[in-house]
């Protein structure tokens, strides 16, 4: 009899990623081990070039392992062709990224209500989830600004609530504070926060800040393509 798998909400199993650089190969994950669980903030920190973004892109169905297995919702997302992975992209994976990714001309309500739109939630559903995540955030009295007319920080969390308003299962954010001062920084960590326990949902962010491991609940570390003890 053979024992019974424990699913995890994410696996990736000794993956690696090689890309072509002229006519070599450069291993830049050799053989990755990592699980993610819903209601978990989990950090990813390394030095720049450890691998940090190549991993977030192939546990966000980004990109494909070179061998190797990345299993999302006990689905193996290493096997899986562009539009099985375009489909789970979209109904359950929400992605921030260092830039906020805002369309200028739309005010931080519409900019939610765009995402909505985007995933094909019905129209009926709009109005009240958009109010919720902006209040999630803490920008309910900005919320008809447009991004030059916010700080840096309140347009993060602007893309916080972008990346959250079709109820995303996993929330995947490479450097999410890079641009932000140290103060509006642990401001976007409690806001992280306060969306794992109000939505029950795990994220995973990347990053190199210091002062901000404290507050994850797992903390995987990089260095040169491998997980070494944190
Ligand atoms: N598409 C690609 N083709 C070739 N090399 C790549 C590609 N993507 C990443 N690399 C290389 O892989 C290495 C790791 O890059 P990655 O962006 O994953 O690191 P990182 O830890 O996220 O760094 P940073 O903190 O600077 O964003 C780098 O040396 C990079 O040049």
């Amino acid at each position: 009899m053979t024992a019974e798998r424990e699913v995890r909400f994410l696996e990736v199993r000794n993956a690696r990623k090689s890309f072509a650089s002229g006519n070599r190969q450069i291993e830049v994950l050799k053989g990755i081990e990592l699980t993610v669980d819903s209601g978990k903030l989990t950090m990813l920190r390394g030095r720049s070039g450890s691998g940090k973004t190549t991993l977030l892109n192939l546990m966000g169905g980004l990109d494909r392992p070179t061998a190797g297995e990345v299993w999302f919702r006990n689905r193996p997302l290493h096997q899986w062709g562009d539009k099985q992975l375009t489909v789970v992209r979209r109904r359950e994976i929400g992605f921030i990224f260092q830039s906020f990714a805002l369309l200028p001309l739309l005010t931080a309500w519409e900019n939610v209500q765009l995402s909505l739109r985007m995933a094909g939630i019905p129209r009926t559903d709009w109005q009240a989830r958009t109010e919720k995540c902006l209040d999630l955030v803490g920008l309910t009295k900005r919320m008809f600004h447009r991004p030059l007319e916010l700080s840096g920080g309140e347009q993060q969390r602007v893309a916080i609530a972008k990346a959250i308003a079709h109820r995303p299962l996993l929330l995947l954010a490479d450097e999410p504070t890079a641009e932000l001062d140290s103060r509006m920084a642990a401001h976007i960590i409690s806001v992280f926060k306060d969306v794992v326990e109000a939505e029950g949902i795990a994220i995973c962010m990347t990053t190199h800040d210091t002062a901000l491991w404290g507050a994850a609940d797992v903390v995987y570390q990089m260095v040169d393509g491998r997980i070494v003890p944190a």
